[in-house]
């Protein structure tokens, strides 16, 4: 039997007063995988992450997270670890004293892969986090969220400040502990170069809704690039269409051309922003 996903909702909603942040969400994210979540400003991106942390509830639908109603108790939260937008962490105290405050609320603490982490992120134990770089105050916030060992990570725009450099460097971060715990990681970002890199599942959110979701490989295996709406085959939907830039999805088309990630994902952007510029099945 397989494992539940680690995360389904069904036609998960949520309103703050009259404004929708997520309406009607319907989405199943395999384990083992490094997960990106775009969508541009607004889009629920961070609402939706909230609610897979419990920070919030839904208006309405559900939404399981490991097979539970999300931080369902203790035991539950400590398989979830979060890395909040801006990656927050306590400015007066030191990097060290961040491990041992980490080693003290999760009963599944690992010492070593914390000590590990720090050295291999270059960063100085003795140093108070008030005083890191933005790099450095996200490989530190990184780190405290890898030591729980969960089995899934969640990541708001954490490297959306950083420096190409040091976004490289924690975006490779990321993706070894994941692959090292076996984890799944949900990363939430406007870079679409960022997401290209390291995830292999790709959530497209805009206005409070999934326009497109699925393995990035299955993804890119069923959108293609023709010069033309007209070139697509029957049965295939014209996802986004402008002056040398179609996709479309559906069979493979006689002449298509392989879109990559950033473009796919930009197509159906462009077609959320603009409703009425594309979205014909032929
Ligand atoms: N606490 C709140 N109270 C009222 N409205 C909110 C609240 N949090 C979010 N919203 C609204 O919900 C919508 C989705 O916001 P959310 O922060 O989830 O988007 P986002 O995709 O994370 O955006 P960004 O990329 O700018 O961080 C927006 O219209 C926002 O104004």
């Amino acid at each position: 039997m397989n494992p539940p996903p680690v995360l389904h909702a069904e036609r998960l909603t949520k309103r703050y007063g009259r404004r929708t942040a997520l309406a009607d969400c319907d989405l199943s994210v395999p384990r083992g995988h490094v997960v990106g979540l775009v969508g541009p400003n607004g889009a629920g991106k961070s609402t939706l992450l909230q609610l897979v942390c419990g920070l919030i509830t839904p208006t309405s639908g559900t939404l399981s997270v490991l097979g539970s109603p999300p931080a369902a108790d203790a035991a539950h939260l400590a398989r979830v670890g979060f890395v909040a937008q801006d990656t927050p962490v306590y400015a007066s105290l030191t990097v060290a004293e961040h491990l041992r405050m980490g080693a003290w609320l999760n009963p599944s603490w690992d010492v070593a892969l914390a000590r590990r982490r720090i050295t291999e992120a270059g960063l100085d134990p003795g140093q108070r986090a008030g005083r890191l770089s933005g790099g450095q105050r996200a490989q530190l916030a990184l780190t405290i969220a890898a030591a729980k060992r969960p089995e899934l990570v969640v990541l708001d725009e954490p490297a959306a400040a950083l420096d190409p450099l040091a976004r490289r460097d924690f975006l490779r971060g990321l993706v070894d502990f994941v692959r090292e715990l076996g984890a799944t990681a949900v990363l939430s970002s406007h870079l679409l170069g960022d997401v290209a890199q390291v995830c292999d599942h790709l959530v497209v959110l805009c206005d409070g809704r999934v326009q497109v979701a699925g393995p990035v490989t299955d993804l890119l295996a069923t959108h293609h690039r023709v010069d033309d709406p007209a070139a697509a085959p029957a049965g295939a939907e014209v996802v986004w269409a402008e002056p040398g830039r179609v996709v479309v999805r559906g069979p493979a088309v006689r002449g298509g051309a392989p879109v990559p990630l950033e473009e796919l994902a930009l197509a159906y952007l462009s077609r959320a922003a603009h409703p009425a510029g594309a979205a014909v099945t032929r």
